[in-house]
């Protein structure tokens, strides 16, 4: 199906230690978590807050397993505070990936987001942009789009739950805002079963603009609970509704044809943060990769 020299499959340690909830797995050590990505038969990984950041000890730790970065998430405030600020973060954040050897920088922006309040309910306060909003984000993302090329690489934007950029509406106003060659899209599929959208539709629209994968499944009767419950985006997580691909209701055999008939270049990332007293993070991890070989091939 896919071209085993062009994809690449990563797990992000947020399952290991969750950097929202740094509570969650904070007994975890760095080197247990990718020691059991390895052994788990990932060749790649994200950066989770126990990462060293001394690039030499960081490498050297990875080389040791088999494992390379595939990017980090960055944090913007395009809509909150000055460009200024944002892009001196950047730059610092940008040149350790790419130092690391990593192509793209997922990009989110926090501005207005309540993804990291606990007690607020997820689905009734989720951000609206304002239109003075949407041209700061767009108009600031081209800008970190010129920043990552300086160096060859791109931004791939993280449509997010609790974020101004969640919904497919959203997704296209950000796809039509923005030049192609600036900005990217991350296609994170939990994210989009979770907002009630058609990840499908997501996926076949701007399959030629993706060029970085999250995969997250969605346990349905948990993201029930959060509507019902006007539970917080961070106590959705606590209750278990994310999990690896093929222990929740996405079929991923789908994504990966539309992938994969695209020509698809890049990583795919397993991103399942899950409480890991409760889900242990190696027995998932083993999970998701014996269900990816089932269904992609790799
Ligand atoms: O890519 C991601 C990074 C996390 O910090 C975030 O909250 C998670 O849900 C996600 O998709
Ligand atoms: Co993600």
């Amino acid at each position: 199906m896919f071209n085993e020299n062009q994809v690449k499959l990563a797990i992000a340690p947020i399952g290991w230690t969750n950097d929202d909830m740094p509570e969650l797995g904070k007994e975890v050590t760095f080197e247990q978590c990718i020691s059991e990505m390895a052994l788990s038969g990932f060749s790649g990984s994200e950066v989770g807050n126990k990462y060293p950041r001394d690039t030499e000890v960081l490498k050297k730790a990875l080389s040791l397993r088999g494992l390379e970065i595939a990017s980090a998430w960055f944090s913007s405030f395009l809509t909150s505070k000055p460009i200024e600020v944002t892009a001196k973060s950047f730059i610092e954040h940008r040149d350790f990936l790419h130092e690391m050897g990593a192509k793209v920088i997922v990009v989110s922006e926090q501005g207005n987001s309540i993804q990291g309040q606990m007690e607020t309910p997820l689905f009734a306060n989720k951000p609206v942009n304002t239109e003075e909003e949407w041209k700061l984000l767009l108009e600031g993302l081209s800008s970190l789009g010129d920043l990552a090329a300086e160096k060859g690489m791109k931004i791939v934007y993280h449509h997010h739950m609790g974020t101004g950029v969640q919904t497919a509406i959203e997704i296209d106003r950000l796809m039509e805002g923005t030049d192609p060659e600036k900005v990217s899209l991350l296609y994170d599929t939990g994210h989009l079963v979770f907002s009630g959208e058609d990840h499908l539709a997501v996926l076949k629209k701007y399959v030629d603009r993706i060029h970085h994968v999250h995969l997250k499944d969605i346990r349905m009767e948990i993201v029930e609970r959060v509507h019902s419950e006007k539970m917080s985006f961070l106590q959705a997580v606590k209750a278990g509704a994310f999990t690896v691909p093929g222990d929740g209701v996405i079929d991923f055999k789908p994504v990966f044809e539309v992938l994969s008939e695209a020509g698809y270049k890049g990583w795919f990332v397993v991103e399942a943060e899950q409480d890991p007293a409760i889900a242990n993070p190696f027995e998932y991890a083993v999970k998701a990769r014996k269900y990816i070989r089932e269904t992609a091939g790799l």
